[in-house]
């Protein structure tokens, strides 16, 4: 039986098949072409934008870049569309790279800024070189051929228009249900999290301004060789901004937002251009302030945008369970049990004139469980932070399985593994448990954006998701495995939190304050999963502010204060200490 899910796309797809064939008059066909080149635009800020949570007004002209190129080449040189398409990616792959290299690394407003300049520079280039036909644009380019066929009509281009469009969509929904999209999907939150799991954050952030650049520029050969000719206007600031308006009115949360955006600005755009002018006895483009005004009202009253509202009617199953038999990813080789795994030299964090962490030693043997603890203020994350890699050490240092990773970036550090989990739990909200742990699997598996979108990653996801579940069923969660994690409460979500790092197959598991917050029985059941973790031999070091949780559950435990270590020693030796008491007591109560 076909679901409603499944249903849907299918009859959307049939209707679109049949619709020129059908006596549409030539007018929706035209804006039907126009809402498929738009959607594939805002299709790559729904990637850019919504997902991976990068702004860019700039994409107005990169669908320029390749309308121009295809402009020009075949016109003045002759050349055939379809290499000049290839040309005009290569160009805006290369251009891509340029402003990726130039603002990604920088955080904050960098981005939108270098876009904008980027759009404005382009069109400024456009109307003014000669070569390029100044504001009038260029003329006379030729219909595409397909199969010798000769799409030199609306009806006609049509197909190939939504062919492209389509397919872009399926690639990108194919992306985000993969490995490279759960860490895609995971640049959103900020870039600990997914560093923390081996991801280049900096990379995926290159790979969807790179495709969103191509979608934009593939959007812009088509629209040339539609309207055949090309003038400066369509690829300004302002269509770069409604791009824009389009992803998020749609709903920049998934990829049929894309569509529906385009389609609800493409339509309302045209009857506010004729109604308005009238309304208002003036000619101008009134639209724009009509747009201004719904775009704060649907951020206010529907922050997903309009396809969320459509989507409910199709409500998505469970993922079905396909990946019973996958064989198991591969693990490395676990330390010996007494062996030295973490060795922490003197390590100092200063932060300006405070000293945070004051040459700090210790060490963790394979199979311990060790506390850090101390009252609040004490240092116990600036430690933590500074042996995951998240800060550098301003001197000492942090030796892992022998080998020196002080210094080195979390993600790299990962990769030896250490895995951690997070004071504030981080994850995916809206995807499910399962692909929230998923992602943890992420440096045990391979597949990059390109075999993710064409489908051949499957073979490898069903090990990820077989990985994943496992690691649910070891913390006792695989009957929540098909939630979303967002829905979760604070235990079940920290323990989801373990499971990911779990999914990395660490030598050593790294907590951070995973009792805070929680209620008694939550912690009772935290305190259960890492005493039966520690049964299977699983080395622990856990930053714990709360002494009771840590005194029946590790074997020793190394205390702070003022960013100094106070003591080491047993649970009941640091509980017999008078300066222990003395920290805790004088600090805090
Ligand atoms: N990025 C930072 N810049 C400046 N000072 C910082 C920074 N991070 C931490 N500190 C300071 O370093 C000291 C140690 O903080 P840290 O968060 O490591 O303590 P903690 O023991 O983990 O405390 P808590 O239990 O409250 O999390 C505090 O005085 C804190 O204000």
């Amino acid at each position: 039986m076909l679901s409603t899910r499944k249903i849907f796309p299918l009859a959307a797809l049939a209707l679109l098949a049949v619709l020129p064939q059908l006596p549409v008059p030539e007018f929706w066909i035209t804006q039907l072409n126009y809402i498929g080149l738009y959607a594939m635009v805002s299709l790559g800020l729904v990637l850019l934008t919504g997902i991976g949570g990068l702004t860019s007004f700039g994409q107005a002209a990169f669908v320029g870049l390749g309308a121009y190129t295809t402009a020009v080449l075949s016109t003045r040189f002759g050349i055939s569309p379809w290499a000049a398409l290839g040309v005009g990616i290569v160009l805006t792959v290369a251009a891509a790279l340029v402003l990726a290299w130039l603002t990604l690394r920088m955080s904050g407003h960098y981005l939108p800024l270098a876009t904008i300049a980027w759009g404005l520079s382009l069109n400024y280039l456009m109307g003014n070189m000669e070569f390029l036909g100044k504001y009038d644009g260029i003329q006379g380019i030729p219909p595409l051929e397909v199969f010798g066929i000769s799409l030199n009509a609306g009806r006609s281009i049509y197909y190939l228009i939504w062919a492209f469009a389509v397919l872009a969509a399926i690639g990108v929904s194919n992306l985000l249900d993969s490995r490279p999209g759960r860490a895609i999907r995971a640049l959103n939150g900020g870039v600990t999290m997914a560093e923390a799991m081996g991801v280049s954050t900096f990379r995926y952030k290159v790979v969807i301004f790179v495709l969103a650049a191509i979608l934009a520029a593939v959007s812009g050969w088509l629209y040339a060789h539609f309207q055949r000719s090309v003038n400066p206007s369509p690829f300004g600031i302002k269509l770069g901004i409604e791009y824009l308006f389009m992803a998020v009115i749609g709903g920049v949360g998934g990829v049929w937002g894309a569509f529906t955006g385009a389609a609800v600005v493409k339509i309302v755009e045209d009857q506010l251009q004729t109604i308005l002018p009238k309304l208002m006895g003036a000619s101008g483009n009134f639209e724009i302030i009509v747009f201004g005004v719904a775009l704060v009202l649907v951020l206010q009253y529907a922050p997903k945008g309009l396809w969320p509202a459509i989507a409910r009617w199709f409500p998505a199953g469970p993922r079905p369970r396909d990946w019973g038999d996958a064989p198991a990813l591969e693990s490395r080789s676990k330390p010996s049990p007494g062996e030295l795994l973490l060795d922490v030299d003197k390590v100092r964090k200063e932060f300006g004139g405070l000293v945070a962490v004051n040459d700090v030693s210790f060490q963790i043997r394979a199979g311990e469980i060790v506390g850090l603890i101390g009252p609040n203020g004490a240092g116990k994350s600036t430690t933590f932070n500074l042996i995951t890699g998240v800060l550098s050490l301003t001197s000492g240092g942090v030796q892992f399985r022998g080998e020196a990773v002080g210094g080195l970036a979390s993600r790299l550090i990962a990769r030896r593994g250490m895995s951690r989990t997070f004071q504030h739990v981080k994850m995916i909200a809206d995807m499910t448990v399962l692909e929230n742990v998923a992602l943890g699997g992420y440096l045990r598996s391979h597949s990059g954006a390109a075999r993710a979108m064409l489908r051949l990653d499957r073979a490898e996801e069903k090990r990820l998701f077989a990985e994943a579940e496992r690691q649910l069923q070891r913390i006792g969660m695989a009957g929540q495995m098909h939630e979303l994690a967002g829905n979760l409460a604070l235990g079940p979500q920290r323990l989801m939190e373990i499971a990911r790092a779990l999914c990395t197959d660490p030598a050593l598991l790294l907590l951070d304050e995973p009792a805070a917050g929680l209620r008694h029985k939550e912690k009772q059941a935290l305190a259960e999963v890492l005493r039966q973790l520690k049964g299977e031999g699983m080395s622990i070091l856990l930053v714990e502010h709360d002494m009771d949780f840590v005194m029946g559950l590790t074997d020793r435990l190394v205390v702070m204060e003022f960013g100094t270590k106070l003591i080491e020693g047993t649970p009941a030796d640091v509980q017999a200490s008078p300066e222990v008491r003395a920290a805790y007591l004088g600090t805090e109560h």
